[in-house]
């Protein structure tokens, strides 16, 4: 078959900084993993320390961090292969086809947290990825480097209605960064699902519980400030592997192609950045009223909205409040997860403060793809509703 080289998006539609930002991001983004998480395990865990408390590159590597990464997407893999669970359509394709997705994430869960105990049972010494934390994210960002190489690599040999809309300028640094193929799959074996639930997801509770466990080593049992972290993130991680159907109406699955962005989204900035605050309180107590924490629990316990993929747009209820209700949800949650951490330092609220600017921007994204798709019913729906995701303030 001939290598596709079709350009389906135009140099005006370029996001994210166009060329020079899908330069940048690749090199800046994994170097600031590496410094956050540098800077959280140093006494001071201050971001603006300097000089920065920069690691040894012995540090950095470790052979036992790469057989742990290999041998952890290799199970992950095999749980989602397992016949099990139920199977469900993805939305309409270009070529009026509908990919078929298993729904089985729950029991990937479910099956890794069984294994995970029989391994504690039998002495593991789990706390270590305390001390293996720098070598698992090389090695992970390593992994998300070789994947999106392969993705852009083999998207040349995919048909026209296969490559994503907004991928394809032929400017290769902007299209390895956003990726060219919209659902590229191995067989059955779907690459952009697999990775935007499974191994960085679910690989984020597991190191989270590892720093539980160093805390126990440590100090002879979790604080309350540990258990609540832990808690909520894993609070957060279940439910969207329960409602694991809901992701296959997102942007990242319907929109966007598979490539740098997601790979080394989902596979190294997840895990290694979203439980910093674990990582915090291993090195940082925190002392937590009973008080205090059942403010946290009552601000994280908020009722959150699932997706709404209905044809005609709802005016009422929590979108006619503001229009992206979810992402305030969200958001209020994420603010639960930093306050156990204190208010001494500003490196535990890193997720809220990225977490306001991702969601920001992809406001704004959506609202680009449904000012297209819905026209004047939009903005009349923005008319209706004018502020987007925190009311009275945006
Ligand atoms: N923790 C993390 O790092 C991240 C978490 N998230 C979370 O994921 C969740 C899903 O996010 P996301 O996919 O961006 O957004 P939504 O689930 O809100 O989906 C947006 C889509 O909903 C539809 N829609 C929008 N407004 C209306 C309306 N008034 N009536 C009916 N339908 C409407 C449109 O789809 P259509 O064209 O089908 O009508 C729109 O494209 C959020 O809770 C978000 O916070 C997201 C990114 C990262
Ligand atoms: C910094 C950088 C390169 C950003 C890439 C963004 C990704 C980290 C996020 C894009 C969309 C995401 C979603 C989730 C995790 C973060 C990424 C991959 C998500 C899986 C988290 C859990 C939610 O319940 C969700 C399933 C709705 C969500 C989907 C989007």
């Amino acid at each position: 078959m001939k290598p596709n080289k079709h350009k389906l998006t135009h140099s005006a539609e370029r996001e994210f900084g166009g060329a020079l930002g899908a330069t940048c991001i690749p090199v800046f983004l994994p170097l600031t993993v590496l410094y956050l998480l540098s800077v959280c395990r140093s006494p001071a865990a201050s971001v603006l320390q300097w000089p920065p408390p920069l690691p040894p590159t012995a540090h950095l590597w470790d052979p036992l961090a790469v057989v742990l990464i290999v041998g952890w997407i290799t199970l992950q893999s095999f749980l989602y292969l397992l016949p099990i669970g139920k199977v469900s359509e993805g939305l309409v394709l270009r070529d009026g086809s509908r990919l078929k997705y298993p729904i089985n994430g729950f029991h990937a869960l479910s099956i890794t947290a069984v294994l995970l105990i029989v391994c504690l049972w039998l002495g593991m010494p789990h706390g270590y990825l305390f001390e293996l934390i720098l070598p698992l994210a090389v090695c992970a960002i390593g992994v998300s480097y070789l994947l999106s190489m392969y993705l852009y690599i083999r998207s040349f040999w995919a048909p026209q209605h296969a490559l994503s809309l907004g991928g394809n300028t032929g400017n290769p640094l902007y299209d390895f960064f956003m990726g060219r193929e919209l659902n590229p799959r191995i067989g059955d074996f779907d690459l952009k699902y697999f990775c935007e639930l499974r191994p960085g997801l679910i690989g984020w509770v597991v190191i989270n519980l590892g720093m539980l466990m160093k805390e126990v080593e440590l100090r002879g049992s979790p604080s309350l400030a540990m258990l609540l972290v832990n808690g909520f993130q894993l609070l957060y991680v279940t439910d969207a592997l329960w409602n694991e159907e809901a992701v296959l109406t997102t942007m990242d699955i319907v929109h966007d192609g598979f490539g740098f962005m997601l790979a080394f989204g989902d596979l190294a900035w997840v895990p290694f950045t979203y439980g910093l605050q674990a990582m915090f309180l291993v090195v940082h107590p925190q002392s937590l009223s009973t008080l205090g924490a059942a403010g946290i629990i009552l601000l994280n316990d908020l009722e959150t909205i699932a997706t709404a993929t209905g044809k005609h747009l709802l005016v009422s209820g929590w979108w006619g409040f503001v229009r992206h209700p979810n992402y305030l949800g969200d958001l209020l949650m994420a603010l639960a997860w930093s306050l156990p951490c204190g208010m001494s330092h500003i490196l535990p609220y890193f997720y809220v403060i990225y977490f306001t600017i991702l969601l920001i921007h992809r406001e704004a994204r959506d609202e680009k793809h449904c000012r297209a798709k819905y026209g004047l019913a939009w903005d009349t729906y923005c008319r209706r509703v004018p502020y987007r995701i925190i009311p009275y303030i945006y």
